[in-house]
């Protein structure tokens, strides 16, 4: 749909959303645009695991989900992230809807690697239709998971979840906010990212863990028509760009 808005809010940057992060919504909202913000909750889901002594295992970026983990990851992302970030943005006077993947099969997928990952996937499709109709009138707050064809549900890292999505939707922009001001070399932010760039920075292992994904998930839907794709933790910042 024209002038639609994919932002994605990691686990920690949605503990201390600034001013201004609501502030820019309101500008948008007011200016017609489309928003639907996806949510991570990774350190929350760590937390939540280690209370009930489960093991917590990340590959590049990616948890390690077994059924006991994968419960955990629903609860808290369906139960805990996502509730308050609905709260936040009703609070601030904006209309919200809180959706999850099983609302007229709006979010459906396939495993990654069953057997590197467990019960982890990667978004294969959407009900854009529906989607498009909800996000007429509403801010749409969704959880990165996914079911298959056969009902499984699958935990989808949140950066990968929102490219696709973004990608699904036609959108115009794709924002990713985290806990840095964006992808960092030498203590400074890297204003434009190139692949050629990037390839170079995680070979010399300074991009790495949870940028990594950020990075992927981030050429995938510039590669894939999404003009603006950025990473910062402030809206009215700059951040990383990607060319
Ligand atoms: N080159 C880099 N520049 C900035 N952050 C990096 C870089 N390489 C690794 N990181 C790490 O990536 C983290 C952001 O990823 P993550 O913790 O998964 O955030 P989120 O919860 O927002 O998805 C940063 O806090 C930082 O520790
Ligand atoms: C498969 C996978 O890694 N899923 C992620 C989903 C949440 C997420 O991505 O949260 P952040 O954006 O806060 O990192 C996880 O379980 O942590």
């Amino acid at each position: 749909m024209e002038g639609t808005i994919v932002i994605k809010i990691g686990g920690n940057a949605s503990n201390q959303l600034p001013d201004t992060f609501f502030q820019q919504i309101k500008n948008w909202w007011d200016m017609g645009k489309h928003v639907l913000i996806i949510h991570g909750g990774g350190p929350q889901i760590s937390k939540w695991s280690e209370m009930l002594n489960l093991s917590v295992k990340k590959i590049d970026g990616i948890r390690v989900t077994d059924d006991a983990t994968l419960d955990v990851t629903k609860a808290v992302l369906l139960g805990m992230v996502q509730p308050k970030i609905c709260q936040y943005l009703s609070e601030s006077g904006l209309p919200v809807i809180g959706m999850n993947a099983s609302d007229n099969h709006l979010i459906t997928g396939e495993y990654l690697n069953k057997s590197e990952y467990g019960e982890v996937g990667k978004v294969t499709g959407i009900n854009k239709q529906w989607l498009d109709e909800v996000l007429e009138d509403q801010i749409g707050v969704l959880a990165p998971l996914a079911q298959t064809s056969d009902g499984q549900w699958l935990n989808v890292n949140a950066d990968m979840a929102a490219a696709k999505i973004a990608v699904e939707l036609n959108a115009e922009s794709l924002v990713l906010i985290t806990d840095v001001p964006g992808v960092l070399n030498s203590g400074k932010v890297v204003s434009q990212l190139t692949e050629t760039d990037a390839d170079d920075l995680f070979k010399k292992d300074i991009i790495k863990s949870g940028m990594m994904p950020k990075i992927n998930a981030s050429f995938a839907a510039h590669k894939n028509g999404v003009d603006q794709t950025f990473i910062t933790n402030d809206l009215s910042k700059p951040g990383t760009h990607f060319q």
